[in-house]
């Protein structure tokens, strides 16, 4: 396994890029380390794929290095860069058995065939596909294909790299749970760098130890699922992470407090002068009803997902939504909304801002 740097690497499909707006993807410098695995996660269009195929070697980037173990590879080809892929469609030798398409990596790379047969077994194993060994890939369902294809790309442990493009988009709701917690247990058994793209939160929440979360070209948080919980770095992880995502209302912040719209917060830290567009962010799960604590809010609805309660509330035209648990009673005279000041993030343009311990 490698450790990847990504050094200075930006990318833009235009020959002469002329602003930030121009690139795909924007100036990025970080360590992927050595046998972690992430979730590369963000919305349609945000540049996931850009930067997957940068690593990869199926794209050249227009800026920057890309190294593995500290060694230069930006300009090899994929083929050199010793690693496994799994993209989002099933790529299976359909005139093969399973058990041929399974062995492929190693017979490639010419392991002796009781080692062969013995790692073939143990990845049938975990896709669950044992008793379709001898069975021609062809004819088989999309799903099971694109297991074969999941089991191939993790076949081999001498890889640099385990990448994932949406491998489960093809996959049955139910399978794709197992399937997941599948990769995560080979993950911990193999000690493999993964870099799993997806769209899908919970995909990306369970499956990594650390979430890398893209916007409009930009890596804006890099942080474990309860970094990204707890102290969204962006607006963006505020919203795209979460159901319903955090609730951003703007402010205008003295020292400790947050005022707005004729009401105040208290923060649990203190904060100088901020230019630009201000804006307090709460988790729905750290804001609490009551009768007479907090912003004055009128509730529209309340809904009952099971587990809890959402109350979506109107502050002065802002939506606030609370989190309430299952058996808490929520009566029409409940119209204020307090929160927990130590969970007040406060934003800049979108950024978090730290403050100072009050
Ligand atoms: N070959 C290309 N030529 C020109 N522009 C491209 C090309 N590939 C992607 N783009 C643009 O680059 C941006 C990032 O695309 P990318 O495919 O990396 O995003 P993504 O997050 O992977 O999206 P999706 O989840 O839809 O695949 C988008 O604006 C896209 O239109």
């Amino acid at each position: 396994m490698a450790k990847i740097t990504l050094d200075n690497l930006a990318h833009s499909y235009l020959s002469n890029p002329a602003s930030e707006d121009d690139y795909a993807l924007k100036e990025l410098n970080h360590d992927w380390e050595d046998g972690a695995a992430y979730a590369l996660l963000g919305a349609s269009g945000c540049g996931k794929s850009t930067l997957l195929n940068i690593i990869s070697g199926l794209l050249q980037p227009s800026q920057g290095r890309i190294l593995f173990d500290g060694k230069d590879v930006t300009n090899a080809a994929t083929a050199q860069r010793n690693i496994a892929q799994v993209f989002q469609f099933p790529v299976v030798y359909d005139t093969m058995t399973v058990r041929d398409n399974l062995a492929f990596p190693l017979r490639n790379r010419g392991r002796d065939e009781a080692y062969v047969s013995d790692r073939v077994q143990e990845i049938a194993r975990m896709i669950g596909m044992e008793d379709m060994l001898n069975k021609k890939a062809r004819g088989l369902t999309a799903d099971a294909k694109q297991k074969i294809s999941l089991g191939r790309g993790m076949v081999r442990k001498d890889v640099n790299a385990l990448l994932f493009d949406e491998p489960l988009t093809v996959i049955d709701p139910h399978m794709k749970w197992e399937l997941r917690t599948q990769l995560k247990k080979l993950h911990n058994e193999f000690g493999h760098t993964m870099i799993y793209v997806t769209h899908d939160q919970t995909e990306a929440l369970t499956f990594a130890d650390k979430v890398v979360v893209m916007y409009d070209g930009r890596v804006v948080q890099i942080g474990t699922p309860q970094e990204l919980f707890e102290t969204p770095e962006h607006t963006f992880v505020g919203y795209f992470i979460g159901s319903p995502g955090m609730n951003v209302i703007p402010a205008r912040i003295e020292g400790t407090r947050a005022y707005l719209d004729g009401s105040y917060v208290e923060l649990g830290r203190g904060y100088g002068a901020l230019d630009g567009k201000v804006e307090i962010g709460v988790r729905p799960e750290f804001a609490r009803l009551s009768q007479s604590e907090g912003l004055p809010v009128k509730i529209r609805r309340i809904e009952d997902v099971g587990r809890h309660k959402i109350i979506r509330a109107d502050f002065f035209g802002h939506d606030i939504n609370i989190i309430a648990g299952e058996d808490e009673q929520v009566s029409a005279d409940m119209n204020r909304v307090s929160f927990d000041p130590e969970r007040v993030n406060v934003y800049a343009d979108d950024w978090r801002i730290k403050g100072e311990a009050a």
